[in-house]
């Protein structure tokens, strides 16, 4: 087993040819990386996602993705999303994300105090305090280690010696927190089991301790065993995080779902039970 805190950092980060596959989420996690790492010490009160009539309508297009959508999801509960193909879940993921601007609406946290009573205005939800999983994850991994993957993007200059520290403590929390403590850092991300790609994902976004996290299609594409596995990964995690989730496999997260939505297509958002 390898101590998380004792290892020594990568050198500076250079960039390597990558796939156009991998374009979006490389440079997603850079930027947000530069951008969240400078707030790690900032201590956030964890409140409610509230979602206000956001429509979306791509640039240069001339039909709403989504229309007018709401939702509230109570801190360190589970939220699920379902509905057909191509209704616009992940364009609101992606947006929830800070990946796109919405047309209109907004998207906020509001604060309350211990009576249930907002305080103030409600915040907007700034991009660097999401952690988002895109369906398939692994198929962004860039590095050859687990250890250059889940530090990719982390300071490297002398003077963010400090910073390091904090983030490699947080590094070791979020490893132990998707149990994947017993696994070499230097192995190789590809040579992990599915289901254990899925939580080298998942300890990625946690390092930065989000306070909303979501997650596409979190089953897509894994035997019964792994989905089982991150069934339960997840059960843990909402233990302490909020969790919003778009999926097609209704039955397995059934029992984890606090609020779930069916999203029409044309993006119309309704809270439904689920059909199962
Ligand atoms: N930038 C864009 N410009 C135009 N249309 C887009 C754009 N992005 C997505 N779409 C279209 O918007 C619709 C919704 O896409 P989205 O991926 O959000 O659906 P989804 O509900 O997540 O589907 P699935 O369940 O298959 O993943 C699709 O028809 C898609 O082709």
């Amino acid at each position: 087993m390898l101590a998380v805190a004792n290892v020594a950092f990568p050198p500076v980060f250079s960039p390597r040819p990558f796939k156009m596959t991998r374009r979006f989420s490389w440079r997603y996690r850079a930027e947000r990386v530069s951008a969240g790492y400078s707030q790690l010490e900032v201590n956030f009160f964890l409140a409610p996602l509230v979602v206000r009539k956001v429509s979306y309508r791509p640039p240069g297009t001339e039909q709403n993705l989504l229309n007018e959508t709401s939702l509230s999801l109570r801190e360190k509960s589970f939220g699920l999303i379902f509905g057909r193909s191509g209704s616009g879940k992940t364009t609101l993921l992606q947006l929830l994300a800070g990946l796109s601007e919405p047309t209109s609406g907004s998207i906020c946290i509001q604060k309350y105090d211990d009576s249930g009573n907002p305080i103030g205005l409600s915040e907007v939800l700034a991009s660097q305090r999401v952690g988002i999983v895109f369906q398939f994850p692994e198929r962004y991994f860039l590095s050859d280690t687990i250890l250059e993957e889940v530090t990719f993007g982390w300071p490297r200059q002398k003077a963010d010696i400090l910073l390091r520290e904090q983030l490699t403590l947080k590094l070791q929390k979020a490893i132990n927190s998707v149990g994947l403590s017993a696994i070499s850092l230097d192995k190789d991300p590809q040579s992990l089991s599915g289901g254990f790609k899925r939580r080298l994902a998942l300890a990625i976004q946690l390092v930065q301790t989000p306070d909303l996290l979501l997650l596409d299609e979190p089953l897509a594409g894994l035997d019964w065993k792994a989905r089982a596995d991150v069934v339960n990964l997840l059960k843990d995690l909402k233990k302490d995080h909020t969790i919003l989730v778009v999926s097609h496999d209704l039955r397995e997260l059934y029992p984890l779902v606090d609020r779930s939505w069916r999203m029409e297509m044309g993006g119309v958002l309704k809270e439904e039970p689920l059909p199962v």
